[in-house]
């Protein structure tokens, strides 16, 4: 019976004994629990930190939407009364004198003068004037008023086209525009400020930086272009601007682009080599196909002095339209009247600020309005 005991307990000994080994054995085949400890630090590259970055997708340019055009003269007109109340007011002031005399003629003869108007609009409006006020017999200030603003109205032609041509004049391809002036007169701003206008009117535009004379001018018509939404094509500083233009042109042909806009130099230090590039410019341009518009951009400040710079333009390239800038900054608002009488070309955009909205399709009724009644409404 004792020996039996013994068995048994051998027996359950050497069963716990082969139990713990085979769970030995299982508990070191286990898999190795996961790490939860920090990774090493890594040391991290400039150039290893932006590979890993999100790539951002590049950001689309903004486009920006324009103030509607009609009208602008109107919500400009502040700007443009500003500087010429003195007209109007001087002009009623005279006029409303107690007696309409020769000296008070005279002088009103000198405001207008004054306000740039030229001799002849000048002489031709106040001899008008006297023998209106005279067979109608009025000193009624508001009829006074009436007189003066319909013959300045007169002389600034108001039945004049000054659509700004959008179409090609052969019937195919895009309407090139030229952009013609003295340097600083404004041109590169008047293009960007057309495209614009062009763009949200939904037509597509091409721009060509032919005023490869100024670095700046290339970089700051491509500025425009990001801005409106603007294709511009643009050379190195010193390429031959008649190829700039050409290229535009083409470019803008073979995208089907409604308008090419071409910006060029205007430095006078060497007027007959720019006259002579100039006309190289319109001769390349017109390989392709005809000019639609020539717009001569002119400096109202500059006043008659700017006027004799223009008329050398005129002579190497058809100008079809003048765009008066700076109107805002110059107190003589009478340069309207003799830019467009002594060019015979109709004024049909005029700057009034150098904002990308502040240049505007002259519309004569406003403009005179504006010049007569001031800023009041
Ligand atoms: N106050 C005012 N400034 C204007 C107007 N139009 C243009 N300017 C400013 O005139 C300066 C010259 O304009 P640009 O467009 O560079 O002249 P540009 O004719 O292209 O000059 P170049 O490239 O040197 O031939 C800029 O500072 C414009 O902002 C305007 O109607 N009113």
């Amino acid at each position: 019976m004792d020996n039996l005991w013994i068995w048994l307990v051998a027996a359950v000994v050497a069963i716990a004994v082969v139990i713990g080994v085979v769970l030995a054995v299982r508990g070191r085949s286990k898999p190795a629990p996961v790490e939860t400890a920090e990774p090493e630090p890594q040391v991290e590259t400039p150039e290893a930190v932006e590979a890993a970055a999100p790539k951002a997708a590049p950001a689309a340019p903004v486009i920006e939407a324009p103030e509607p055009v009609a009208g602008r003269l109107v919500r400009l007109r502040s700007r443009l009364a500003r500087s010429n109340n003195a007209l109007g007011k001087g002009l009623l002031a005279l006029l409303a004198s107690d007696r309409l005399d020769d000296d008070v003629w005279d002088e009103v003869e000198e405001t207008l003068l004054t306000a740039d108007v030229g001799m002849a609009d000048t002489t031709a409006v106040v001899e008008r004037l006297r023998e209106q006020v005279k067979v109608l017999g009025t000193r009624d200030p508001e009829e006074l008023r009436r007189l003066l603003k319909s013959e300045l109205t007169a002389v600034l032609e108001p039945d004049l086209d000054r659509s700004i041509a959008t179409a090609s004049p052969s019937g195919s391809g895009p309407a090139v525009i030229l952009m013609v002036g003295v340097n600083g007169s404004g041109k590169t701003t008047t293009c960007g400020r057309v495209a614009r206008v062009l763009v949200a009117e939904g037509k597509t535009v091409v721009m060509g930086a032919a005023d490869t004379f100024r670095a700046a001018a290339a970089e700051q018509l491509e500025t425009w272009g990001a801005r409106v939404g603007a294709k511009v094509v643009r050379r190195g500083e010193g390429a031959d601007p008649a190829s700039v233009a050409f290229d535009a042109v083409k470019a803008g042909a073979d995208e089907g682009a409604d308008v090419v806009l071409v910006d060029t130099a205007g430095r006078l230090q060497n007027k007959s080599g720019l006259m002579d590039e100039l006309g190289k410019v319109k001769r390349v341009i017109e390989k392709q196909g005809p000019v639609a518009e020539t717009l001569l951009v002119l400096d109202a400040t500059t006043g008659q002095n700017g006027l004799q710079q223009a008329k050398v333009f005129g002579e190497v390239v058809q100008v079809t339209g003048i765009v008066l800038t700076k109107l805002d900054g110059s107190a003589k608002g009478g340069i309207v009247i003799a830019v467009q009488r002594q060019l015979g070309v109709p004024v049909k955009l005029v700057g009034l600020g150098e904002g990308p909205d502040d240049l505007a399709p002259f519309e004569v009724g406003a403009f005179v309005d504006a010049l007569v009644d001031g800023a009041e409404s």
